[in-house]
């Protein structure tokens, strides 16, 4: 809809006929946004060639799971030059590959042309024109740029940043934090306990980042502390109602078919846990989600054990930081 307010004539994939023939004679999507009309530049097909053949940019917004499955279906159609732009926030499960890295693999003459569209954005909103603000990261300026430029509105401002890694990873793990207040909230603790999870989670957003190589201010932008504050406190959010449910005591699998859509941070806990590992990173929140979500843990006990934790400083940059040591 965005691009389409940009002029762009929009060509949507998707792999459900009915949804297309909605989307073509009704101008609307009722799964997904009811009650919108979308704009008449809009069409959908589910022939990835017709979609693809006179594309000038492809945004690719498929489940993590899923995005190497349809990339491999861009593939045929892809051409040099084109601007590919993902929107997935996740790892892919198994391989633990950033999703730029997976369309790299699958795609690798688009590397300079990739960007990643990341940060507080819910659907519902944008689609609204409710003032967003977005970051595109790319590894190369002027695609960053371009991708810019075909994004900006006056409703939807974007930015860029040439971390990509940053943008990725903080876009995936604040959806693993999402959960944890959701599920604060269905056991019914405070605001306290909310922004706990918050902060002590945008740590080892961070912690995890560095060490795979992005930058720390990245997690301080919009893919990091702006998604993260929207994804724990919107309405909108199906990682924060996943986790509500799970705090009212319902179980993982009638959480996840009743939600119908994705709910990333699940797979995403569990990537992170074995990233932690890889990196030998702590992350004591993601530990203590991926125990309830993977081992059946109780979330009671889960909150008991992480302030239980042994005592610690706040910051470790800080506590060793020449400048701002202790009084003698
Ligand atoms: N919704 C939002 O506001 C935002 C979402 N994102 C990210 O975008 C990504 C997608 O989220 P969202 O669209 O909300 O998820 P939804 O669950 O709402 O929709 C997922 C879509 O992907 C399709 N799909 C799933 N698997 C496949 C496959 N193997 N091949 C082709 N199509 C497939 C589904 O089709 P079908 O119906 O046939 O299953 C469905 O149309 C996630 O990573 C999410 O974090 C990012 C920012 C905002
Ligand atoms: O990433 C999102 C908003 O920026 C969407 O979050 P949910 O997947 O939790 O709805």
């Amino acid at each position: 809809s965005v691009l389409a307010d940009n002029q762009y004539a929009v060509q949507m994939w998707t792999r459900n006929e009915q949804q297309a023939n909605e989307i073509n004679c009704n101008h609307t999507n009722p799964r997904f946004l009811p009650d919108v009309v979308l704009s008449s530049a809009i069409s959908a097909t589910t022939d990835m060639e017709e979609a693809m053949q006179d594309a000038e940019l492809v945004l690719v917004a498929a489940p993590s799971h899923a995005m190497r499955e349809v990339v491999k279906q861009c593939k045929p159609y892809y051409r040099k030059g084109m601007l590919i732009v993902h929107a997935t926030k996740g790892f892919e499960p198994g391989t633990l590959k950033r999703m730029s890295e997976v369309i790299i693999e699958e795609l690798p003459d688009c590397r300079s042309e990739l960007s990643v569209l990341s940060g507080p954005s819910h659907a519902e909103e944008v689609i609204q024109k409710s003032p967003t603000t977005i970051v595109i990261a790319s590894y190369n300026k002027a695609s960053a740029e371009r991708t810019q430029d075909a994004f900006i509105t006056p409703y939807f401002r974007v930015y860029t940043n040439p971390d990509m890694t940053g943008v990725e990873v903080g876009g995936a793990l604040k959806n693993i934090i999402a959960v944890c207040t959701g599920l604060a909230n269905g056991l019914g603790l405070g605001d306290n306990a909310k922004a706990a999870l918050m902060t002590r989670g945008l740590a080892e957003m961070g912690r995890l980042g560095m060490a795979m190589g992005a930058h720390p201010l990245t997690f301080a932008g919009l893919a990091g502390v702006g998604d993260l504050i929207v994804t724990c406190t919107s309405q909108h959010s199906r990682n924060w109602r996943a986790g509500y449910m799970l705090g009212q005591g319902k179980a993982l699998q009638d959480v996840l078919s009743s939600m119908g859509m994705v709910v990333e941070g699940v797979k995403t806990t569990q990537a992170a846990y074995q990233l932690s590992r890889l990196y030998k990173v702590e992350m004591p929140i993601t530990d203590q989600l991926y125990e309830v979500l993977w081992n059946g843990k109780n979330p009671k006990t889960a909150v008991e054990d992480l302030m239980g934790r042994m005592k610690t400083h706040e910051m470790e940059e800080v506590a060793h930081n020449p400048n701002v040591t202790w009084m003698e």
